[in-house]
């Protein structure tokens, strides 16, 4: 390999280029994903975040070689993985890198866990698919895997089925299969969402933990502005299919441009304020097939929306040192977003 290759290889774990995936809604097919492209870096944590229906998903399926088989789907783009491409990968190529270089978690554990099988024989046969190990070696490991999430009695809870576990625990046992075989990268999908508040910070703190000693890049999906601000370091902020801003956490959360992503911050509770009633986004985000063709596709939502914006369709540009935004607030042509303080003032969404 020549040295510019390898350099290339260092600088990515997980690189996405011009991801789009469309499935079939009566007959034609529309873009659930549009135009994503990205790079995951070894140890690093990505955040996608965006509400429901945003596509976030659909794209960690696609990462994964997972979708659904049951409907038409159409997949473009290169997903290269330590310089492979997954979308050209066989199925079991894809088996033998799912579980043991990328695993992903789920927000429903029982999405993952077998019903009719114990916890132990589940936890160990990721282990016995992809570390070669014996039948008792798997059964030591995955009692240790175990305890390491947090289980207390494994040697006991290796006999339980799923349905016995509380939520928290068979997401900690989900966690223990993922990291099983130590992979590289984590996808995890609303890991927390189902969770109350309490075992919801439980399993982040857990899931940090193990990206730090694992070393283990980490794809954390979740619509939650709040768990972004918890461990991520680079955020990717998503609305209908495309990616609409992204940075670096601490500039994104200090210099948010994308009103959608001021909106969603909006709607973060605060600490020190008693809200009631929890601020939302007035509108839903459109379905794939009733997305505008042209312009922005945040434009019947957008307190700032010019009539431009119905008209245009924005791309995603480079402002300030790695930080990009989708919005026409920002191009060249436009005054920049921070000085169209005047529409904002007249528009601006109410924050609470
Ligand atoms: N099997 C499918 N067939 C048709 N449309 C689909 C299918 N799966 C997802 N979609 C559509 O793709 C879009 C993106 O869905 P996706 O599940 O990726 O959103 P998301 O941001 O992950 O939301 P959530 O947080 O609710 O999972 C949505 O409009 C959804 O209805």
């Amino acid at each position: 390999m020549t040295n510019k290759q390898n350099l290339q290889k260092e600088s990515y774990l997980l690189k996405v280029d011009s991801l789009r995936t469309a499935f079939t809604v009566n007959g034609d097919f529309h873009d659930a994903v549009a135009d994503v492209s990205f790079t995951i870096k070894p140890k690093q944590v990505l955040g996608v975040v965006g509400e429901s229906g945003c596509g976030k998903s659909v794209m960690a399926l696609s990462i994964m070689q997972l979708l659904p088989k049951d409907i038409k789907t159409k997949m473009h783009g290169d997903i290269l993985f330590n310089d492979a491409d997954l979308s050209k990968h066989t199925d079991k190529q894809m088996n033998a890198i799912r579980g043991k270089d990328i695993s992903m978690i789920f927000q429903e554990p029982m999405t993952s866990l077998n019903p009719v099988f114990t916890i132990g024989s589940q936890v160990q046969e990721v282990l016995l698919n992809h570390e070669g190990l014996t039948k008792a070696e798997a059964r030591l490991r995955s009692i240790a895997l175990l305890r390491d999430v947090g289980i207390s009695r494994p040697d006991k809870i290796i006999y339980d089925y799923p349905h016995q576990l509380s939520g928290g625990m068979r997401q900690r046992v989900m966690i223990a299969m993922a990291i099983a075989c130590k992979p590289k990268l984590l996808i995890a999908d609303e890991p927390t969402t189902a969770l109350d508040v309490t075992v919801q910070a439980q399993i982040l703190e857990l899931i940090q933990g193990i990206q730090e000693e694992n070393n283990m890049a980490v794809l954390m999906i979740t619509h939650d502005l709040g768990v972004v601000a918890e461990i991520c370091h680079e955020v990717i902020v998503m609305y209908a299919g495309k990616i609409v801003e992204t940075a670096n956490v601490v500039e994104l959360f200090r210099r948010p441009k994308h009103p959608y992503t001021k909106l969603l911050m909006s709607a973060i509770p605060k600490m020190d304020e008693e809200q009631e009633v929890l601020a939302t986004i007035e509108g839903v985000v459109p379905s794939i097939d009733q997305m505008p063709s042209v312009g922005c596709r945040f434009v019947n939502r957008c307190p700032q929306a010019m009539k431009e914006c119905a008209e245009i369709t924005p791309e995603l540009a480079s402002h300030d040192n790695d930080h990009f935004v989708r919005c026409l607030l920002y191009k060249e042509s436009y005054p920049k977003g921070d000085d169209f303080a005047h529409v904002s003032q007249q528009e601006e969404a109410p924050t609470t």
